[in-house]
């Protein structure tokens, strides 16, 4: 017998703030991979995130009409998830309540929210499913992790789940251990940074990457002093959208020093810059002071500590953090990020029935009383 081998043929889309990225996978091979470039001016029509769907469903087709790209093979599709419920990890169908959901921007906006809508636009005339995996409101905290010291505001997990799963996914193999019997400190150091303690495969605390919680990062405030931030919002000198934009888009080094990248703020510091010395060097202590805390929310049993994301590339970051966490665990560096290939991966271990299927509509964790709009501001 000859060894026949059929691969599923999945496309992967995943919609950021300034592009779309879509892949076609033969099983775990990528075999293509564009950037569709959204110009901020061509954006800046759409009041909502949501209005951007069909503009951006076009643009998706247009890229695969140009690849001479046939639809009909396809066994699935994979798109990010964006502000949904809260819900456990894992592989969900997208279904009628999902994009209900989704459409309605009922749990606040993101440009991931758009993955689904745009997988279920392009795939159902053909009845093609799609699925999401890991989306950024994943949210397995314990009861305690979620009060904030105001019972009028709770505490919601919103990170980057699907780079921190996967990552720390590859760090457990690495020490020999499944990722369900791991302890792991997780730092998605990018854009956004979000940093996880993982207790046997459950994210059980994570700042809050969307809401100006944790460390700064390159274009966001992080955690602020409360009474400052009310001083702020009534002085008079910001709108609501212009104060939700320091926090989210323009704080961390865009704010002190006018760029989002943690690369040139590096290279300025290098060349003798003293204010970029400083603000970088912030930057890391506040991350490291993160990972110091997660530490104490698992009991000081960590079985590693783990950076990846963009920042992650950087030796300064590297070392800066080391210094001052080595002592929790070994110290584990993943640099980057391969989205595209952890929403294929985890596609491919439902479709060969290595993990079960979950289901939006039936599943959800946490909140008891959902009434209330959360955010919807971001
Ligand atoms: N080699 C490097 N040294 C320092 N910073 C880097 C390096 N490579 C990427 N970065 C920084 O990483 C950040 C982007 O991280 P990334 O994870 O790609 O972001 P995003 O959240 O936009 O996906 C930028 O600030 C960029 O300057
Ligand atoms: C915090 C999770 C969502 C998020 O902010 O992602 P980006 O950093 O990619 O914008």
């Amino acid at each position: 017998m000859g060894d026949l081998k059929i691969n599923e043929r999945l496309i992967v889309i995943n919609p950021g703030s300034t592009s779309t990225k879509v892949a076609f996978f033969t099983g775990d091979e990528k075999q293509w991979v564009e950037n569709i470039a959204h110009p901020a001016d061509e954006l800046a029509v759409f009041p909502r995130v949501v209005d951007q769907l069909d503009y951006r469903l076009d643009a998706l087709r247009r890229e695969l009409h140009n690849k001479n790209f046939d639809m009909s093979g396809v066994t699935a599709i994979a798109a990010r998830g964006g502000l949904l419920k809260p819900v456990s990890g894992g592989v969900y169908a997208v279904d009628e309540v999902m994009l209900e959901d989704l459409s309605e921007e009922r749990f606040g906006q993101h440009a991931s929210n758009l993955g689904a809508l745009l997988a279920h636009k392009l795939g159902s005339p053909y009845g093609i499913p799609s699925y999401i995996v890991d989306p950024i409101c994943v949210d397995e905290l314990e009861p305690v992790a979620r009060i904030s010291g105001l019972p009028q505001i709770r505490r919601r997990s919103v990170f980057h789940a699907l780079n921190q799963k996967r990552q720390a996914r590859w760090a457990a193999q690495e020490l020999g251990k499944k990722y369900e019997e791991a302890n792991l400190i997780v730092a998605h150091l990018g854009g956004g940074i979000t940093i996880g303690a993982h207790r046997r495969g459950r994210v059980v605390d994570v700042n809050n990457g969307v809401d100006g919680e944790g460390p700064f990062t390159p274009e966001r405030s992080g955690s602020l002093p409360a009474a400052d931030v009310v001083r702020l919002a009534f002085s008079g000198r910001y709108t609501w959208e212009e104060l939700l934009r320091l926090i989210n888009g323009r704080g961390g080094f865009v704010a002190y020093l006018g760029t989002n990248s943690a690369r040139e703020v590096e290279e300025r510091a290098a060349a003798g810059d003293e204010e970029a010395d400083l603000i970088f060097t912030a930057l890391c202590y506040q991350v490291a002071r993160e990972i110091g805390a997660c530490a104490a929310v698992l009991a000081g049993r960590v079985d590693a500590v783990v950076l990846t994301g963009g920042l992650a590339y950087s030796r300064r970051v590297v070392e800066e953090i080391r210094t001052r966490v080595g002592f929790i665990a070994p110290v584990l560096v993943f640099p980057g990020e391969d989205e595209m290939a952890a929403l294929a991966e985890g596609v491919l271990r439902v479709l060969r029935g290595e993990e079960a299927l979950r289901s939006y509509q039936y599943e959800g964790v946490g909140w008891a009383n959902m009434e209330e709009k959360v955010s919807g501001d971001n």
